[in-house]
């Protein structure tokens, strides 16, 4: 038995499909990332999960239960699930020791850890209007995590916070997964959210899974341009001049679109470099250059953290090997 099933899911929202036949599983303190563009479906499947959004198809079941829709229930929500929405509210006006004790289910020290772990402890005298943005979304945590769920869905928390803030909200996650053992699952649309915390990423386009693996896997190997462009810069080299490309590296393509990531290509001497091309454009961009190179029938993008060749200069590149991605 999975800790959570989700089978054959499908949403209809005014007549549109919006969740098209999503399937996986998820193993206790399985850390899952959602990606995909804007509108693809991501809250609406977090919501499902939760028991907040009606399926009109499929089935899904957490730890050996049954979730069940919005429609059969007279409270909305699954027991063991908590969810914190991209529109989390507080009560006006309150102190937050008392927002925290009307939804403590707690005992005194697991309630203490619990804020300790949201970085809120200091805030518990402050009234619910004298808090910033991110004070109010680690109490907004705080609330929905004293009932104590076993999966915590995490929709776009980053979204909306300063570095500083952003930061802070990135430990109190790490020690929810750690400390307090809760499994998550975490929407976010920046790739150095999920790329560095995700087991798992679900790659999610118009409704529907495309791609599903490890950060590694989805960032090296994408199936397409769109998962590409999900978690980075990429070149696209064009299935009619894949060959040409290929073939001076000594690989033999299937005359498809070939995909390679700007860092993926280095520069080397002459003798060495077998692709021959001359930079049209450097850009810094703090810790690192991008060089825009013109090769034969082809543009790319090379990224370097070293000094970069100058505008006009002849240069030779090699690709590391195993970094091409055939589409
Ligand atoms: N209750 C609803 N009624 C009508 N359409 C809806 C409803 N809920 C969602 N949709 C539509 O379903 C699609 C998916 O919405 P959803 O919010 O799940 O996407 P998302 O990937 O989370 O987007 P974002 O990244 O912008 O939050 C959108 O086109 C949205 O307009």
């Amino acid at each position: 038995m999975s800790f959570l099933e989700v089978s054959g899911i499908s949403v209809q929202e005014e007549g549109n499909t919006v969740l098209d036949n999503i399937s996986f599983q998820q193993g206790e303190y399985e850390k899952i990332a959602i990606a995909g563009e804007t509108g693809s479906g991501k809250s609406t499947l977090l919501q499902t999960i939760a028991g907040l959004v009606q399926p009109s198809a499929g089935q899904i079941t957490f730890e050996g239960k049954r979730v069940i829709g919005p429609h059969d229930k007279l409270v909305p929500g699954q027991e063991g699930i908590a969810y914190l929405s991209q529109h989390y509210d507080l009560p006006q006006f309150l102190r937050v020791e008392q927002v925290l004790r009307y939804a403590n289910t707690l005992q005194g020290d697991d309630a203490e850890m619990l804020y300790e772990v949201c970085r809120i402890s200091h805030l518990k005298q402050r009234r619910t209007n004298q808090l910033s943005g991110g004070e109010r979304q680690r109490i907004a945590l705080a609330r929905l995590l004293s009932t104590w769920p076993d999966l915590l869905l995490l929709d776009e928390p980053y979204s909306n916070l300063d570095k500083g803030h952003k930061e802070l909200l990135k430990e109190v996650i790490h020690d929810i997964t750690e400390r307090l053992a809760i499994t998550c699952i975490l929407i976010s649309h920046d790739p150095h959210d999920t790329l560095s915390w995700a087991d798992r990423i679900l790659v999610i386009e118009g409704g529907r899974i495309v791609q599903q693996g490890t950060p590694e896997q989805v960032y090296r190997h994408p199936v397409d341009a769109y998962t590409a462009g999900l978690f980075g810069s990429y070149n696209l080299i064009p299935a009619d001049v894949a060959s040409g490309f290929a073939g001076k590296l000594g690989i033999d393509t299937p005359g498809r679109n070939l995909l390679v990531r700007p860092e993926h290509f280095n520069f080397v001497s002459k003798a060495s470099g077998p692709l021959a091309g001359t930079v049209q454009k450097v850009t810094f961009n703090g810790g690192y250059y991008d060089v825009e190179v013109q090769l034969s029938g082809i543009s790319v993008t090379v990224r370097t953290q070293a000094i970069p060749p100058a505008t006009g200069e002849k240069v030779y590149l090699t690709v590391q090997a195993g970094a091409i991605t055939v589409l």
